[in-house]
């Protein structure tokens, strides 16, 4: 039906449009994977699902199945980080996975790097709505950062050459690119596998994080810069933590773990 600017419908009736509705309530197996930090999680998830998609960040097909798809997906890989450390996600988008981490996990540290405006304006205004003060947004390409840190996210950004070639700039020696896949990772390292042993890394592998717990698990390629790796153009970079430090958790030697 025609209405005029202001709302009213031909006729004098008053048209208002369909509500943007929040997420839905959150399975339990979001309860089990976000423990204290759910109310938290609850927030961001209404806001993905109401202002992230109006603003186009996330599909207006993704909201019934932004818990298990996008939320816990990207919160499992909070079980790789040590306490307290930095965290680069490149592309984050809509904050996927590194406003999860930063929500599940408050002593992480995490830098959002993002190119798009539209996209960095409104994770800004999220993260002010949601109270997080372990979390900075940079806008610009990850090649263009000048940042440093023990660990590098990514979700749906690129191949693993790019993401590679992107994130061990802004790695530390011994830092860690987890790149988040889905059920091509085993067959998408194994394609990168010359480039990573012309770039001489030795470690590599891939976790598949949540199985049994979730109902859709995730796979983890973990590749961590070597420590003689130099950066072709090397630039001056701004430490954002600490290097991995003698406090390492154990990181398994496998090429599949589960
Ligand atoms: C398909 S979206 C994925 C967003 C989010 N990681 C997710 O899983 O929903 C890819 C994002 O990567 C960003 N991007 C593309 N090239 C980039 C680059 N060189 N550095 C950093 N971000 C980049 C895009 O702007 C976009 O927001």
């Amino acid at each position: 039906m025609a209405q005029t600017r202001d709302g009213e419908a031909p006729g004098g009736r008053r048209t208002v449009p369909p509500p943007v509705s929040g997420a839905p309530e959150p399975p339990a197996e979001a309860a089990d994977v976000f423990g204290d930090s759910l109310d938290l999680a609850r927030r961001y998830a209404d806001l993905l699902a109401t202002t992230g998609i109006s603003h186009g960040l996330v599909g207006p097909r993704e909201a019934p199945r932004l818990w298990q798809r996008h939320l816990v997906n990207c919160a499992l890989p909070e079980a790789m980080l040590d306490e307290g450390e930095s965290v680069i996600d490149i592309g984050s988008g809509a904050g996927l996975p590194g406003l999860v981490l930063a929500i599940v996990r408050p002593d992480l540290r995490v830098h959002l790097v993002e190119p798009l405006l539209r996209r960095t304006t409104w994770l800004q205004s999220t993260v002010e709505a949601l109270g997080l003060s372990n979390v900075t947004v940079h806008r610009g390409r990850a090649e263009e950062m000048s940042l440093l840190a023990p660990v590098a996210t990514a979700r749906a950004v690129a191949s693993l050459d790019k993401l590679v070639a992107w994130s061990f700039p802004l790695l530390a020696p011994g830092g860690r690119l987890l790149a988040l896949k889905g059920e091509a990772a085993e067959v998408e390292l194994e394609q990168a596998h010359d480039l990573l042993h012309r770039m001489g890394v030795e470690q590599s592998a891939v976790h598949h994080l949540g199985v049994g717990r979730v109902s859709e698990p995730v796979r983890v390629v973990e590749i961590v810069r070597p420590a003689q790796w130099q950066a072709s153009t090397p630039g001056t970079r701004r430490r954002v933590d600490r290097p991995r430090g003698s406090t390492k958790r154990g990181r398994p030697g496998s090429r599949s773990s589960h």
